[in-house]
């Protein structure tokens, strides 16, 4: 893994179809840390995303370790980033396997049938990560919804970027696999990645992230600990709604309870 130390967005801008989608955005956050992005519908959540990967034209700073993103080529940026993105619809019937070796081209894959013994073992141990070993040959045009979900988050794994956007990962998936995707996510950043996760279960987001960022109409309305960002005043004015709060085995549990 390449190591990347910080990141930061800094009045960062975003005009879609000429509309003004995000505006005035600024935050850094470190390695190590699983950062969860939350906000109502169209709040700007996956455009955030798309912009701090490169993906779409910016105005503003977006800076990993000192250098604008921007500037990096289309190679680094693959090497350095990993995306899960919203969509994950693949139109081909590619074994799942393939899929994951998807995410070892930017290390120069070029076919999933001649990978190198490196390339294997990333592939293998993110298939194992999310537990699809047993489906690696099985076509992804075949597979449900949460599966197909599981799929791309390995693919993302299977980069061993160092850095994660991850847009609703667990979106369609089970509660064992959306549990056990956002550990992993969560261990991920222990082990030295930076991880952003747009979530809308904002009983995850209390629990897994280490920093929330709530965004509403394209602008960063509340940034900082679960606790403090997801707090009933901001649940209640941002999402209009009542939550249960509590505590159990030392973390902090939040239920949306009731439509305001
Ligand atoms: N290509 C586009 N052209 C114009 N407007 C766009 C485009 N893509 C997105 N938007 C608008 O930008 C706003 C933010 O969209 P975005 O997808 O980032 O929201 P989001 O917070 O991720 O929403 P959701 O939770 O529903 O996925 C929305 O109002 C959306 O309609």
């Amino acid at each position: 893994m390449i190591p990347i130390n910080g990141f930061e967005v800094c009045n960062l801008k975003v005009r879609l179809g000429g509309r003004m989608v995000l505006r005035d955005i600024s935050f850094s956050a470190q390695r190590g840390a699983l950062v969860a992005l939350v906000g109502p519908s169209g709040a700007g959540k996956t455009t955030l995303l798309r912009a701090m990967a490169g993906l779409i034209p910016s105005e503003g700073g977006i800076v990993a370790d000192g250098e604008d993103v921007r500037g990096l080529s289309i190679a680094q940026r693959a090497q350095r980033f990993a995306y899960v993105p919203q969509d994950d619809s693949v139109h081909w019937p590619l074994p799942v396997h393939d899929v994951v070796a998807l995410g070892r081209y930017p290390h120069g894959a070029s076919r999933p049938g001649r990978l190198s013994p490196r390339d294997v073992e990333a592939v293998a141990r993110a298939l194992d990560a999310v537990d699809l070993g047993g489906m690696a040959g099985r076509a992804v045009t075949e597979l449900s919804g949460g599966e197909r979900r599981r799929v791309a988050v390995a693919r993302a794994l299977a980069t061993e970027a160092p850095i994660l956007f991850a847009d609703e990962p667990t979106a369609s998936v089970d509660p064992h696999y959306q549990l056990s995707i956002m550990t992993l996510l969560r261990r991920q950043a222990r082990q030295g990645a930076l991880v952003f996760v747009v979530t809308h279960d904002l009983g995850a987001a209390a629990r897994f992230a280490d920093r929330v960022l709530m965004l509403r109409a394209g602008r960063l309305e509340e940034a900082g600990a679960p606790r403090d960002v997801l707090a009933p005043a901001q649940l209640a004015e941002i999402f209009s709604i009542e939550a249960f709060r509590c505590d159990h085995a030392s973390e902090q549990v939040i239920v949306p309870w009731a439509a305001r």
